[in-house]
């Protein structure tokens, strides 16, 4: 592989947690530096050094603020001997040092409370052994050793085809053994060093089980695939036999959904083993003081050495797939900053009881931010809130939807300081299930409504449009009912494939043929010389002036594409059915945050003439649709209607249940969500006929113009024309940000 396959592959894997390539390419390079440009370690285990290094490097930008914060909130500065002292003592890893010297304080300041006391092991279901890691990265060549928190992995391939299928991967977690870097099970022994709790030696790598969510109808307990990525942990308590710490996870599986949650883990140093912590219930009921800690268990675990440590992490924090819970669980406050509590029943839990999802919120800080998240059409969305009484409302509706995490057992009663304002919200399916692949939902600002619309998968007519499909209208010459199987293997291209010239608009892969797709463009573009076609009567002037109707402006001449459909004798998998068979990439609606509202991206690499989604909303008459625009209240965030006119040039004069347009303000499916770009837009719009020969009723299918990259985001061009003041829709003001933006007056 050449360098530059290497990079793009590592930004790939980068790209796809989120990180922006120019924060990953120093870390990067500078990794290659100490490999001495050798990519192997680097690449290894799904890039782990490297996202490694990447996390170190932001840790390490908020290690000097979380010093700072420390100081202000214990009121003293640190003794600075205890630290030089500390550091000496810590001569395996520096990560060990920072941890002694921050939890030497804090030990000076508020004794730890701690038990072991109910504390019971579910049968090592979490159970790791680290040997292998430790062996296979020595501490001298690794470039970020200082690491306080090793973080992701993924599974093996087994696992992951498991994770795809939807079939839980129960082997790894009932499994009585240890289990290796790879998830494998064995049953070395190897200690785990315990000198000076190294805790990035004693971290579980792969697969956790997290706590009890016994309320959910299905459990939600196994982080069974993907990238594993630790946000934060608080190590409760050390001694030479044991360490214990609750540990926040992320991660991303290889559907690209986001999952957290947190866990309490045990390491036994003498055995090697990992075991997830469990509470009786009776425990987690104790009643808790200002600290939120129980005072019922008097076993003081030792803490020398290592006491409780805050790390500080900028990393966002993610929401799972909750989709099976009663609601959606959308509570995320970002990383704890600060944790001055003592701890002692291993239970999470905020001061009034309520915990979100395996995130720690205490609704009596005045910084906790929650937004609520429901589904999309009920309305009763809600704004970010920032520490008010429907922060707290919402937080106490979660906690009870959702209780058994709030009640499970595992985890530690934490008093949160400072919360960062940052929220995440995240829906797992905006389709409610109705397409092929879920499509996700993300507000990584946390400020914005929810979109109020109903999600549908096809065009539905609202009311008067007329669309007479009917088997009888199609005629022999416009199917292909003597052929079978995939018309596009034939040697001799089926009737279908007239209306593209005898030669059918897609590839065996199922992209358009690039010279059709360029012919389109340069049509849209007004490259092509074939220009614009006038109507004698134009339906659109008609709708905004009924008795004076103006001269019609011009309609584009469209290339249709004509797929096969159920009078031709092909299957579905025929690669001339391409619309038809809906939406097969993987894409994202997501807060843009450049003032544009909420905008779709893909998460995979598209290559040039994909079919993406095609564009659904209710079928409008354009009279409807100009009397809808007159009702309208002007609140809403109004899609950009489409006028289905790709065939109004023809001799016919369109009746006005005939002349149709496409809606997607109120009901559509996501290509509602993609916003407008002028010229250069990466998608277009391509007229598809599928079950009716008549022209005035379409499907619009939107194809990629070029090769577009993961996580960008995906635009069209709606053709407006920002100077016609006449439009029923006002036009936005334009923020597409192309040089050659069409709205470059209202700008000025
Ligand atoms: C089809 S919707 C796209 C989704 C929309 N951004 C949302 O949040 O629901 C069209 C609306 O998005 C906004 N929009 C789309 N493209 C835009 C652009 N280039 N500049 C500014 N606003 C844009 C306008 O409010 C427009 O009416």
């Amino acid at each position: 592989m050449g360098i530059n396959e290497r990079l793009l592959k590592a930004l790939k894997v980068t790209r796809g947690l989120g990180i922006p390539d120019k924060e990953v390419k120093p870390v990067l390079q500078d990794l290659l530096q100490v490999y001495e440009w050798n990519w192997e370690p680097v690449e290894a285990e799904e890039y782990r050094v490297l996202l490694d290094a990447y996390f170190e490097s932001k840790e390490n930008q908020g290690v000097e603020d979380e010093k700072e914060d420390n100081m202000e909130h214990d009121g003293s500065k640190r003794p600075s001997k205890r630290l030089q002292g500390a550091g000496k003592e810590d001569h395996v890893s520096s990560a060990v040092a920072n941890s002694s010297k921050t939890l030497a304080l804090e030990k000076a300041k508020m004794p730890l409370n701690t038990s072991t006391q109910g504390i019971t092991e579910l049968s090592q279901k979490c159970s790791m052994d680290r040997s292998k890691e430790f062996s296979s990265q020595p501490v001298d060549k690794q470039p970020n050793s200082k690491r306080k928190d090793p973080i992701s992995s993924h599974l093996p391939s087994t696992d992951r085809k498991s994770s795809h299928d939807g079939v839980r991967v129960s082997h790894a977690v009932d499994s009585k053994q240890p289990l290796d870097a790879h998830g494998s099970s064995h049953t070395s022994k190897q200690n785990i060093p315990t000198s000076h709790c190294n805790r990035k030696l004693i971290k579980p790598k792969i697969k956790l089980l997290i706590g009890d969510m016994s309320h959910c109808s299905e459990p939600l307990a196994v982080v069974s695939s993907g990238t594993l990525i630790l946000l934060s942990d608080i190590l409760l308590s050390c001694d030479n036999s044991t360490c214990i710490f609750v540990a926040k996870y992320f991660w991303l599986d290889f559907e690209l959904k986001l999952g957290c949650a947190l866990c309490c883990l045990s390491a036994n140093h003498s055995t090697g083993n990992w075991s997830s912590l469990t509470m009786p219930p009776n425990h987690s009921k104790q009643p808790l003081d200002a600290h939120g800690s129980s005072h019922t268990s008097k076993q003081n675990i030792p803490t020398s050495r290592c006491n409780r440590k805050l790390i500080k992490h900028k990393t966002k924090p993610l929401i799972g797939d909750m989709s099976h819970c009663s609601e959606p669980l959308s509570v995320v406050s970002s990383a704890v900053s600060s944790v001055r509590s003592s701890t002692g029943n291993h239970c999470v839990k905020s001061e009034d009881g309520v915990s979100t999802g395996g995130t720690v919120i205490n609704n009596s800080s005045p910084e906790v931010v929650v937004t609520g998240g429901e589904s999309l059409s009920s309305g009763r969305l809600k704004k970010r809130d920032s520490g008010n009484g429907n922060s707290e409302r919402d937080l106490k509706k979660k906690g009870k939807n959702c209780s058994g995490i709030l009640n499970s057992s595992n985890l530690v009663n934490i008093q949160q300081q400072t919360v960062t304002k940052r929220l995440f919200l995240s829906i797992s399916d905006i389709t409610k299930g109705v397409e092929n692949v879920k499509i996700s939902l993300v507000d990584e600002f946390g400020n914005e409504d929810l979109p109020k619309f109903t999600y549908m998968q096809q065009c539905t007519i609202y009311q008067g449009a007329y669309i007479h499909i009917s088997l009888a209208r199609i005629s022999d010459e416009d199917c292909c009912s003597s052929c079978s199987g995939d018309c596009l293997s034939s040697s001799i291209p089926c009737a279908c494939a007239r209306e593209t010239g005898g030669e059918f608009a897609y590839t065996q892969q199922g992209l358009l043929k690039e010279k059709f797709l360029d012919a389109c463009l340069s049509m849209l573009t007004g490259v092509h010389d074939q220009g614009l076609v006038y109507c004698q009567d134009c339906p659109l002037e008609r709708s905004k002036n009924e008795k004076f109707p103006e001269q019609c402006k011009g309609h584009i001449i469209r290339k249709f594409i004509k797929e096969c459909w159920r009078k031709c004798g092909c299957n579905m998998n025929c690669g001339n059915r391409v619309v038809q068979r809906g939406i097969t990439c993987e894409l994202q609606v997501f807060l843009t945050g450049d003032g544009k509202g909420w905008g779709l991206r893909t998460l995979q690499d598209l290559p040039k003439g994909t079919f993406v989604c095609e564009y659904v909303g209710e079928i409008l008459t354009n009279t409807e649709l100009y009397e809808r625009n007159m009702e309208s209240s002007g609140s809403e965030r109004h899609t950009y209607p489409v006028t289905l006119d790709a065939d109004w040039g023809s001799e016919r004069i369109l009746k006005d249940e005939e002349a149709l347009c496409l809606d997607a303000t109120f009901s559509g499916n996501v290509a509602r969500f993609i916003n407008h770009r002028c010229f250069d837009a990466n998608l277009t719009d391509i007229p598809v006929e599928v079950e009716t020969p008549d022209r005035h009723y379409y499907h619009l299918a939107l194809f990629t113009a070029r090769n577009v990259n993961a996580l960008e985001e995906l635009t069209w061009d709606y053709g407006i024309d920002f100077s016609d003041h006449n439009h029923p829709i006002k036009a936005f003001k334009c923020g597409c940000g192309s040089a050659v933006c069409r709205d470059v007056k209202r700008k000025s």
